[in-house]
């Protein structure tokens, strides 16, 4: 686990290993029936128990594992008791060292107010960036009369909002696209730069929403200052890049709600010329195994890996997984799970059913010692 150590000196614009550009192709291309059952694909589904015991391991706990410890962190971010909570379950991969796994770590009233938070209250301030606004006049829902609260773009009165673009080619559009198609992501606190790869100090970022910022810090050994909640649709993607921007070497947490994942990550870019990974090379049985000896530039990727995330888990990136090349090659249409998919409800909003077709990730990210 890593502490205090300074963020290496990374180049943000660097390209990633073809090595791991291909893996990540190959996936994003499977039959989704083959997806299942790659014998390379890391599930950790820890009630089916169908998690590949010879790439993951259970370990230590990086972060608070008491089931009471739990409760007291989820009822506090829900409102409401939570019973019956247990102990996490956590796996670290093998390959890559530092990977940590927390399957269904968040209950099912954390998820649902997670996304209420983000999508129903943090997307409706304007101080927080959107994909959209780099193209486009954000026009924001009415507050509501009663409480003078922000309201949400799911909601009714926003309906009928127009989204004009601040240039050609770029056309206008309504909150339905906005929600079916166009958002691609939201930044909280340290607004990122995805341009220059920075979290610019001016104008300064608005504070990280408090509630969430208890939540990661009471579960993660990370301090929360800054987030990309991404959203997906079933074929969308993200493309392998390393997070380096910023400027220490804490844990990076991501949450997944929604959708099901494919996540691929691979490790040992600099030093994949290690005995370790020669003798990987050499006895390479699969394929998928030969190409990590591909380099590019003489340089590839020494240990790559594909992980299924699920609604509720948890990933943390810490130590030689921190700054790791790692991607989303796949999201799997039609598995969102059947208590979640109808969310945020009917209503006479536009969003009835929303994340039935979605996958909300939320990256958390410190940025300073
Ligand atoms: O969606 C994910 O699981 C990963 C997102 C990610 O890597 C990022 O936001 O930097
Ligand atoms: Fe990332």
């Amino acid at each position: 686990m890593a502490t205090n150590t300074p963020a290496p000196a990374l180049d943000a614009h660097a390209k990633p290993p073809a090595s791991l550009k291909t893996f990540y192709k190959r996936l994003q291309r499977a039959d989704k029936h083959d997806l299942a059952r790659r014998p390379d694909m890391v599930d950790c589904d820890s009630t089916a128990e169908t998690f590949s015991p010879h790439l993951v391991r259970r370990c230590e706990l990086p972060g608070v594992s008491l089931p009471s410890e739990l409760s007291t962190v989820f009822a506090a971010f829900t409102g409401e008791a939570h019973e019956g909570v247990e102990a996490p379950v956590v796996y670290e991969l093998l390959d890559v060292p530092g990977l940590y796994i927390y399957p269904a770590l968040l209950p099912r009233k954390v998820q649902t107010a997670l996304l209420h938070q983000l999508l129903h209250r943090h997307l409706s301030d304007p101080r927080h960036q959107t994909n959209v606004h780099l193209h486009y006049h954000v026009p924001y829902p009415p507050a509501h009369a009663q409480t003078g609260e922000a309201a949400s773009f799911f909601d009714a009165s926003a309906r009928h909002l127009d989204f004009k673009p601040k240039a050609s080619p770029h056309r206008p559009f309504t909150t339905r696209s906005l929600l079916d198609r166009k958002l691609r992501w939201m930044t909280l606190g340290g607004q990122y730069d995805w341009t220059s790869k920075t979290y610019p100090s001016y104008p300064s970022p608005p504070p990280f929403p408090a509630d969430i910022k208890i939540l990661i810090e009471s579960l993660f050994p990370m301090k929360a200052e800054a987030a990309i909640a991404n959203v997906y649709s079933p074929g969308e993607t993200l493309s392998v890049h390393r997070d380096v921007s910023e400027q220490c070497a804490r844990p990076l947490v991501s949450l997944s709600l929604g959708c099901e994942a494919i996540f691929v990550i691979g490790v040992g870019d600099d030093e994949a010329e290690t005995a370790e990974t020669a003798e990987t090379a050499e006895t390479a049985e699969t394929a998928e195994t030969a190409e990590t000896a591909e380099t590019e530039g003489g340089r590839g990727v020494g240990r790559m890996v594909a992980v299924r995330l699920r609604s509720g888990d948890a990933v943390l990136m810490s130590g030689p997984a921190r700054y790791a090349w790692h991607g989303v090659p796949r999201v799997v249409g039609g598995s969102c799970p059947e208590w979640l998919a109808g969310w945020p409800g009917g209503g006479e909003g536009v969003g009835g059913g929303w994340m039935g077709g979605k996958r909300v990730n939320l990256n958390v990210r410190q940025m300073f010692d």
